[in-house]
């Protein structure tokens, strides 16, 4: 199946900016872009970057070799609608920021029955789906996971659900960065080590520190 992982180049998790400068916000969205690829072509099934402008050596590093690249500047869920209005097959889409999904991840996703299969991120949003239904259009942002679960019942499409950890983790927050260095073990994972990120213990909450900051 065609995995279209779209991927947002310039000024990437803004969120993070509290925590990571631009330069470094740049660099683990394309450690986080390398995990997901790597997940999706140990599969065996084909992604598809939906990239907001063209790849630039960092982010083209981070391709498997039989990845296409699809430059769109429109925003996100009008990018997604193109590809579905002219995609002839099923299509999933796995957003690019998701650093613990493994290939198994992948193929529960894809096996999910359903015309289309929503997997829900923490607070509402919608980290992955899987369209098999011509007339769905998505809409990204807000309370997406329910609004995909209604837009598919609205074109009479069945439903279906993978609830996953691993793919319910998407990486918008600081404390996101909690699961990376517990669970991740790949570029992201590895990106935080050698950045100074370790975990902290405080009152018996878990959290992260960065080196420079402990001194
Ligand atoms: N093609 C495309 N991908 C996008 C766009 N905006 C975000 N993305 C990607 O969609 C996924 C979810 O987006 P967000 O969680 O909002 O990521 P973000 O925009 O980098 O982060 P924030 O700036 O913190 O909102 C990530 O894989 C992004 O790289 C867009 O306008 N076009
Ligand atoms: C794309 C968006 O991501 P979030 O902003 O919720 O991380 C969504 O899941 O609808």
């Amino acid at each position: 199946m065609r995995v279209v992982v779209p991927f947002a180049v310039d000024q990437p998790k803004t969120r993070l900016s509290a925590t990571l400068s631009a330069d470094e916000r740049r660099v683990f969205a394309r450690a986080m872009l390398a995990d997901v690829l790597a997940a999706v072509d140990a599969t065996g099934h084909e992604p598809t970057v939906l990239a907001t402008a063209e790849l630039d050596a960092d982010a083209s590093a981070a391709l498997p070799d039989d990845s296409d690249v699809v430059v769109d500047d429109s925003p996100l869920s009008t990018a997604v609608n193109d590809v579905l209005a002219t995609a002839e097959d099923p299509v999933a889409v796995l957003m690019s920021d998701l650093p613990l999904v493994k290939p198994e991840t992948v193929r529960r996703l894809v096996a999910k029955s359903g015309d289309v299969v929503v997997a829900p991120g923490r607070g509402g949003g919608t980290n992955a789906l899987v369209v098999r239904d011509a007339d769905f259009r998505v809409d990204y942002h807000g309370a997406s996971y329910l609004d995909h679960r209604a837009a598919a019942r609205d074109v009479g499409a069945s439903l279906g659900t993978v609830d996953s950890f691993r793919l319910a983790t998407d990486v918008d927050e600081p404390s996101d960065l909690t699961e990376v260095l517990i669970h991740g073990d790949g570029a992201a994972a590895d990106w935080l080590v050698d950045a100074g990120f370790q975990l902290s213990v405080d009152e018996g909450r878990v959290g992260v520190v960065r080196e420079e900051e402990r001194s």
